[in-house]
């Protein structure tokens, strides 16, 4: 592409910079994978002050990239120059769970950052700044971040689900022996958490040649309702226990992934999963970050409605929001003491 055609750079803020996901973010973000290949970037880096020499070494490294979209980076410990500005801002710089630790542990520690971050990207970003957090406990981050920056539309504010929803996809796909590519309309309800609810009712995957329900294709709505469920709710845990550290790959993939259908669309009659500020759809209280299906077109995410739930969905349905009511008053009650 000519250097003619490239859009004016948008200014882009990753949180916790200098960890795991964000070294294999930068780049699917600075070679146009997720905004396009025409559309330069700025890249705001932002991290703790005793990651700051580490940080330097990241700036070199995405110089020594030699990408022509990237129009500048800037490395911070500020949240004043982090946010100044910012167009995006994906947030996912926190605390990591341990083997053995739900993510619900972290909540304490990690809610304190966000009402920090939340106050500054209030004061310095642009109103128009699509927000997407990662850090965990991921919904009730994003719960505490919009509540501290009350002058960003709603809309405006996601949490990141689409790794448990390509995870629920890789395992249809495993399962059938087709390509993931070909599992379509699956969703995740709820938490990023063990409570979530991978829904694959509505789903359908191509086998032979034919699109076909995924319960038919199966053939085992035991295996189903059970071992698969578990299985996604507890992917982060197991692949914690096995590497000693939690995903990163995977969920750099993912942010792309939501990013990408979010600045691009998503395809006609097909939808994603994301952490949504609830507009009370499906009986989900007001204001909570809940992971919906939902399309997008110009930008527009859109919560997919008239979806049928039998009294089995309703009930896992009820299970993840108790939780995520619990996070977010036990959120309130640890940031509103500071
Ligand atoms: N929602 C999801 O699907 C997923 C969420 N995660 C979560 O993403 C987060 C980051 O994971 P990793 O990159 O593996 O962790 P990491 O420990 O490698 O990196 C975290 C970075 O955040 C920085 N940080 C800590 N406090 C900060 C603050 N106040 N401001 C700016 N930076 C700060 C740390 O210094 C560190 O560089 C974790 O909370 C993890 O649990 C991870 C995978 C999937
Ligand atoms: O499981 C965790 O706590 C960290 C990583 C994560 O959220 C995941 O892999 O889903």
């Amino acid at each position: 592409m000519s250097s003619s055609n490239i859009k004016d750079p948008i200014r882009i803020v990753i949180t916790g910079a200098a960890g795991q996901i964000a070294y294999s973010l930068i780049h699917q973000i600075c070679n146009g994978d997720v905004f396009g290949k025409d559309q330069s970037v700025i890249l705001h880096l932002l991290d703790i002050t005793p990651m700051m020499t580490m940080l330097q070494g990241l700036v070199m490294e995405i110089e020594d990239t030699s990408l022509p979209l990237v129009k500048g980076v800037v490395p911070t410990d500020s949240e004043e120059t982090a946010f100044k500005d910012v167009d995006v801002a994906l947030f996912v710089g926190a605390m990591p769970r341990k083997e053995g630790m739900e993510r619900k542990d972290l909540l304490s520690a990690n809610v304190k950052i966000f009402k920090s971050q939340g106050t500054a990207l209030e004061k310095f970003a642009k109103k128009s700044v699509k927000v997407l957090v990662v850090g965990n406990p991921a919904n009730t981050n994003c719960y505490i971040l919009a509540h501290y920056a009350p002058s960003i539309p709603r809309e405006s504010f996601t949490c990141l689900t689409r790794l448990d929803h390509n995870r629920a996809k890789a395992q249809i796909a495993t399962r059938l022996k087709v390509s993931p590519d070909t599992v379509k309309n699956i969703m995740i309800w709820g938490n990023h958490s063990s409570t979530q609810f991978p829904d694959v009712r509505s789903g359908t995957v191509t086998v032979n040649g034919k699109e076909t329900p995924i319960y038919e294709a199966v053939k085992d709505d035991n295996w189903i309702k059970n071992e698969f469920v578990s299985i996604v709710q507890k992917r982060g845990a197991a692949v914690i226990a096995a590497r000693k550290l939690s995903s990163a790959m995977s969920a750099a993939k993912a942010i792309c992934d939501h990013m990408r259908d979010w600045w691009q669309g998503t395809k006609d009659n097909e939808w994603v999963s994301m952490g949504v500020i609830s507009d009370g759809s499906y009986d989900i209280e007001k204001g909570l970050v809940f992971s919906y299906p939902v399309q997008i077109k110009d930008n527009k995410i859109s919560i997919v409605q008239g979806l049928k739930l039998d009294e089995w969905s309703r009930e896992m349905i009820e299970k993840t929001q108790k939780e995520l009511v619990e996070e977010k008053n036990d959120a309130l009650k640890a940031t509103s003491s500071d």
